[in-house]
């Protein structure tokens, strides 16, 4: 375990709910008043909170046959509203305002949206008033949907530069075989080079939970890699973050790699978030691996794919269609193509804005 200074708190809905899917309020009481002892140790907190879902089934009861799209935004647009209210109610007893942030896919792909975002959170972190993110289930659906939440709060901690991620759910982390077996026995360390642990995670999730433990395994790899710490951890468990300070916690860790540029960070997330595709000659190819710093020239692209404005993300394949890495365009996809494969035009990425892939 690393020092920690920012850190980003992830809530599973099942950790803010009861067996019986009643509202869990005492936990969640318990949990206000331990963020409070960090935030009090002087660290920077922000939570991304699930649980509107889960409150919204307890308040409207609807027709079995409804469809399912407009199930889930009744319940999250009313859960949402009273998942804020017991925040507000919690965090007032200890004179602390919050702020709800409401946020979807689509605010990751736009660099104007995303650094808007980013400047909100820090504004808020630097006037003490605590940010409550979630996902805006009323208008994401299918495509625009987060695996869940916990992608969300990887691709948050990578925004804000937190150098903790700490996720919260109903088991301790992430266990060699079925947690509820005894024989399964608690993975503790996940390090850089270590075999792949997924072959031990079952697609099951808790009742309410949407992503289940295999997005958490994905995502927690992905911010060790930008340089985030990651701890997997029971938020059912009293003083789970008593535990964390004091350096007791029973959890998974991923251990961090160096951290990334915060443009890298940006972009490492966008694999679901390009808008058009560069193909590179292999001259290109060659010129971007290599160690020398070098951005992506016209000259070195064979072909453009989609429609794209400047500031997009774009993934960029080489001649077979491997994917080589993300970056910026620094060109609309209509300047793009005429400029392709001439000499002595600006980049189409800049180096700073390039992100290649280690082994994809
Ligand atoms: N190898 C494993 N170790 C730990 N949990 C696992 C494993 N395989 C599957 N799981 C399941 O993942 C669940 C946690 O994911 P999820 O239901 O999405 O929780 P949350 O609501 O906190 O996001 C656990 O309750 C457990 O049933
Ligand atoms: N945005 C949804 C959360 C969905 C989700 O990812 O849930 P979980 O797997 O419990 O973190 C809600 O508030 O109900």
């Amino acid at each position: 375990m690393l020092p920690s200074t920012t850190i980003v708190i992830k809530i599973g809905s099942n950790v803010l709910t009861q067996a019986n899917g009643l509202p869990d309020l005492h936990r969640m009481g318990h949990l206000v008043d331990q963020v409070m002892k960090l935030k009090a140790a002087g660290k920077k907190v922000v939570l991304v909170s699930s649980g509107a879902v889960a409150f919204g089934r307890q308040k409207a009861f609807l027709p079995e046959k409804l469809n399912p799209v407009f199930k889930k935004q009744i319940w999250a647009s009313t859960g949402q509203i009273q998942l804020i209210n017991r925040y507000q109610d919690l965090f007032e007893k200890h004179g602390q305002t919050i702020a709800q942030i409401l946020v979807t896919k689509e605010d990751f792909r736009d660099r104007k949206h995303y650094l808007n975002m980013k400047n909100c959170i820090e504004a808020l972190l630097q006037q003490d008033i605590f940010p409550i993110v979630n996902e805006n289930d009323t208008v994401t659906i299918t495509e625009l949907m987060f695996t869940d939440n916990d992608e969300l709060a990887g691709l948050t901690a990578a925004m804000i530069n937190a150098d903790t991620l700490m996720i919260l759910s109903n088991v301790h982390g992430i266990f060699t075989g079925n947690p509820e077996n005894p024989s399964s026995q608690l993975i503790e360390k996940v390090q850089v080079n270590m075999p792949e642990i997924n072959q031990y995670i079952s697609a099951s999730k808790s009742s309410f939970g949407r992503g289940g433990m295999l997005t958490k395994y994905a995502m927690a790899k992905k911010s060790a890699d930008l340089g985030i710490q990651v701890f997997i951890a029971n938020g059912k468990n009293d003083g789970v973050l008593e535990a964390f300070l004091d350096g007791s916690l029973r959890c998974t860790w991923f251990e961090p790699q160096k951290q990334k540029q915060a443009p890298k960070k940006w972009l490492a997330h966008g694999s679901h978030y390009y808008k058009g595709e560069v193909f590179i000659n292999d001259g290109a190819k060659e010129s971007l691996t290599s160690t020398v710093i070098r951005s992506l020239l016209p000259i070195g692209v064979s072909r453009v794919e989609g429609e794209f404005s400047k500031g997009d993300i774009l993934l960029i394949r080489d001649e077979k269609g491997e994917k080589i890495g993300l970056g910026r365009a620094e060109y609309s996809s209509k300047s793009a193509l005429e400029k392709i494969g001439q000499r002595q035009q600006k980049a189409i990425i800049h180096y700073n804005y390039l992100y290649l892939f280690d082994h994809e």
